[in-house]
């Protein structure tokens, strides 16, 4: 499986270091918070405020970690109700005439839309995203995906959409952040109802002033009572809805076999770039691309061109077991179908198989459950601490231990800490400073994905050894092969979550991952590879040996720089 990238070993080379690595500058600096540091330098023990002193595990203030923003006494609107019912619509338009704005997503591809309808609305905005910078003239909103919410600058306005997030078990803590930290006068939160009572509750102790405003659905979603049976009967506008890329592929094929439609594919692990060109084809009227296929990627806040959601599957598997999907899950996907404005003014909702309506209905019906705790992650700055008392402790002991004995008020959780343990256990090997594995350890990197890990570990290996991270490509003339297989394609999935692990840590390790540009120009060709691979798997295209010539051309110009 990994055989591409092993074929190409050490990818990345280090070479020698004339620099320091007193360089390390984090451009995210909200790690770094809770001690009221602004920066990776440690401040006086001052704003935080545990209820035992010294006790550096004591979670249960966690709103005093943001002084800023409890300067200010936010008013906090709550815009609560079903999807497709107008409340992000709503509330960007308070975040369109305030002089100064931030936009909090919890996708890169609905970022990607807020970005692209404020400077469309002539409101310049930047687009932030863990791996991109796309800065405007004089901008002075921001569209980001929450992991980068600022927390250190002033706002007038500020939008945290899909906040029922806070109870997720891997990034409940980026929301929780973000709804405890923004500095905005003015804070609106998009989501479902079902995050009401916790959220009145956790802002209870921070002087903000709270409304709540309720809204209905703006369209009809009719639940079918009849299945999708055969895929002749899928027409477009159409979105088939599973969760495996095997499926994917199969149910595309599967659909295109019947020589009436072509299926746009959007899934978690295609890169966001290949998502965002999947879902404007499928969008775009004048496209062929009629029909999606997608996984629960386009699940929360995108507005698609889509008229009918069939759940081909009722359950998935979620990293630990299979299990049936849950409320939420199934009213955020069915809310796709039939958006406000949109082709379709119904949305319906079926499934392909007759035995999983009865779920559908009746989750459709259903309230989503009270959400009771929000997620909280340990700062770098409280580790750093614990660390102290810890001398001759690993990082991966003094996580365990610190998440272990963690003292948590009746409204947080630790979030799952099980990737960022993974990640320590790895670099626990190298000679690096604590905050340099606590970067690591909050990287986007997937440690189940062996080429993904292979990755990190040999970024930070050459980053502890030489302090320099270069990278050599990875496509020359002679590799630029489209994958033939969905084996191959996973791998070339997994080459460029390794680039973006790059051009993530080069946007906070400047110095020591020079290459950023170089990264994205392979990201470019990997993603134009993918792309190829997905046009080919339609019926309607003969399988060329040769990529064409318009592709070629993409191709050299990103290469001709670089070779
Ligand atoms: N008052 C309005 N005038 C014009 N268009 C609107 C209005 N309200 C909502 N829309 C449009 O309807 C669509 C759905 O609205 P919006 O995305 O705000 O819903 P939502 O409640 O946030 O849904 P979700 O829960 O899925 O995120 C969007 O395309 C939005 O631009
Ligand atoms: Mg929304």
């Amino acid at each position: 499986m990994a055989s591409f990238f092993l074929r190409r070993k050490l990818l990345f080379s280090s070479s020698s270091f004339l620099g320091n690595k007193d360089h390390f500058r984090l451009y995210f600096q909200s790690n770094f918070e809770c001690l009221g540091a602004a920066s990776n330098k440690l401040h006086p023990y001052s704003s935080y405020k545990g209820a035992t002193t010294n006790d550096f595990t004591d979670l249960t203030c966690p709103h005093t970690w943001y002084p800023q923003a409890r300067r200010k006494h936010r008013k906090v609107i709550l815009h609560v109700g079903p999807t497709n019912s107008g409340k992000t619509h709503h509330a960007m338009k308070k975040l369109e005439s305030s002089a100064s704005g931030l936009y909090c997503s919890p996708l890169r591809l609905l970022a990607w839309e807020i970005a692209n309808r404020l400077n469309k609305a002539k409101v310049p905005c930047d687009l932030i995203t863990g791996q991109e910078r796309d800065e405007i003239d004089g901008a002075k909103h921001k569209a980001v995906t929450v992991e980068m919410a600022d927390v250190t600058s002033d706002y007038q306005c500020a939008v945290i959409d899909e906040i029922q997030m806070l109870g997720c078990n891997t990034r409940g803590y980026s929301f929780t952040r973000a709804l405890l930290g923004i500095a905005a006068d003015e804070l609106h939160l998009c989501g479902d109802p079902a995050a009401v009572p916790l959220i009145q509750e956790i802002l209870k102790v921070t002087g903000d002033k709270v409304e709540i405003q309720f809204y209905e659905r703006l369209s009809p979603l009719v639940p079918l009572n009849v299945p999708l049976g055969s895929f002749s009967n899928v027409r477009t506008g159409d979105c088939i809805v599973t969760f495996s890329r095997r499926d994917i592929y199969r149910l595309k094929k599967k659909i295109e076999i019947h020589g009436k439609h072509l299926c746009s594919v959007v899934y978690g692990s295609l890169p966001p770039e290949t998502r965002t060109r999947q879902a404007s084809m499928f969008n775009d009227e004048s496209s062929e691309f009629d029909v999606l296929v997608a996984s629960d990627a386009i699940g929360m806040g995108l507005n698609l061109n889509i008229s009918r959601i069939i759940f081909s599957t009722m359950t998935k598997f979620d990293g630990f077991e299979t299990r049936d999907l849950t409320v939420p899950e199934i009213k955020q996907i069915a809310g796709r179908a039939g958006r406000y404005g949109s082709n379709f003014p119904v949305g319906e909702v079926t499934c392909i198989d007759a035995e999983d309506l009865p779920l559908l209905h009746s989750s459709l019906d259903a309230p989503s459950p009270i959400l009771e705790h929000a997620g909280l992650l340990p700062s770098f700055d409280l580790l750093y601490m614990y660390s102290r008392l810890h001398p001759d402790s690993g990082f991966y002991q003094v996580l365990e231990h610190f998440i272990d004995n963690a003292k948590l008020s009746a409204n947080y959780f630790i979030v799952n800490c099980d990737q960022l343990l993974k990640v320590a256990a790895v670099i626990d090997e190298f000679p690096l400073r604590l905050q340099e594995k606590y970067l690591f350890c909050i990287s986007p990197v997937d440690m189940d994905d062996e080429i993904s890990s292979q990755g990190l570990t040999q970024f930070a290996e050459n980053y502890a050894k030489k302090g320099l991270v270069q990278l050599r490509e990875i496509f020359t003339p002679g590799t630029l092969t489209v994958p033939k297989t969905p084996a191959a394609l996973k791998e070339l999935e997994s080459i460029h979550k390794v680039l973006d692990l790059y051009v993530w840590l080069s946007y906070r390790l400047e110095e020591s991952f020079p290459d950023r540009e170089l990264a994205a120009s392979q990201k470019a060709i990997c993603n134009l590879l993918i792309e190829e691979f997905l046009e080919r798997l339609g019926w309607q295209k003969p399988i060329a040996t040769r990529l064409p010539s318009r592709k070629i051309s993409r191709l050299s110009q990103h290469m001709r720089r670089y070779l």
